[in-house]
């Protein structure tokens, strides 16, 4: 539960949702973030996620159905270049330090979580990202602003792996407890739907 204490610390003014729901879903065949969990867009998990901890969202992708949920959408800065570019794309747009990065592939994300990642911050970490069962997730990970300088030289190497984007920068890693392992699972196929609605009901 977040308590009023932890709420005291976290200055929303300074920090940014971003939420890239972009990419081909060439696995899943439709749009990811308006697949519904409990009748509710993916997207709208995140974003519903993200609010209690943000000033502002910023919905990064090319397709302009996003308009209708009334946030800032912003385009790729390179087209279907994956997440680097989303990314990249998101910080760019941002007027905050502090930036929030979520997939739109996660529904049963918690706002407590990702509290995780802002009471954790410290000065020196460039992002700070959750380890869920022994893995990282820079999906679900607090970027500062000033990664897109990183990022953006790598994609004019036309480097584009996430993983070698993040090693560049100063990285932090939160591990949750595995009570939480369930909330940071993602859904790449039809499959894999039917586990996370299996997980959610149980
Ligand atoms: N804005 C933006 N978001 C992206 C891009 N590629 C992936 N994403 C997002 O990153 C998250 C993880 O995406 P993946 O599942 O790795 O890739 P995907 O393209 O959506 O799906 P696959 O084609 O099946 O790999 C999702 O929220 C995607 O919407 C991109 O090029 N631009």
């Amino acid at each position: 539960m977040l308590n009023y204490f932890s709420l005291k610390m976290i200055d929303k003014k300074n920090i940014t949702g971003i939420i890239l729901a972009g990419g081909k879903s060439s696995r899943m065949g439709t749009d990811k973030g308006f697949l519904t969990l409990n009748e509710k867009p993916f997207i709208q998990h995140s974003i519903d996620a993200l609010t209690p901890l943000v000033s502002e969202i910023i919905i990064v992708s090319d397709n302009p159905d996003y308009n209708v949920l009334g946030y800032e959408r912003v385009t790729d800065i390179i087209k279907d270049a994956g997440p680097v570019a989303g990314i990249c794309s998101g910080l760019e747009a941002s007027k905050t330090d502090y930036n929030l990065v979520l997939s739109c592939d996660i529904p049963l994300i918690k706002t407590e979580v990702l509290e995780k990642l802002i009471v954790n911050r410290d000065t020196d970490a460039d992002i700070i990202q959750i380890e869920s069962n022994g893995k990282t997730m820079p999906l679900i990970a607090l970027y500062k602003k000033q990664c897109h300088i990183v990022f953006n030289e790598l994609l004019k190497k036309d480097e584009r792996r996430l993983r070698v984007a993040v090693n560049q920068c100063r990285v932090k890693n939160i591990p949750l407890e595995s009570k939480d392992y369930n909330t940071t699972m993602n859904v790449n196929t039809k499959e894999e739907l039917k586990q996370l609605e299996h997980a959610h009901n149980h």
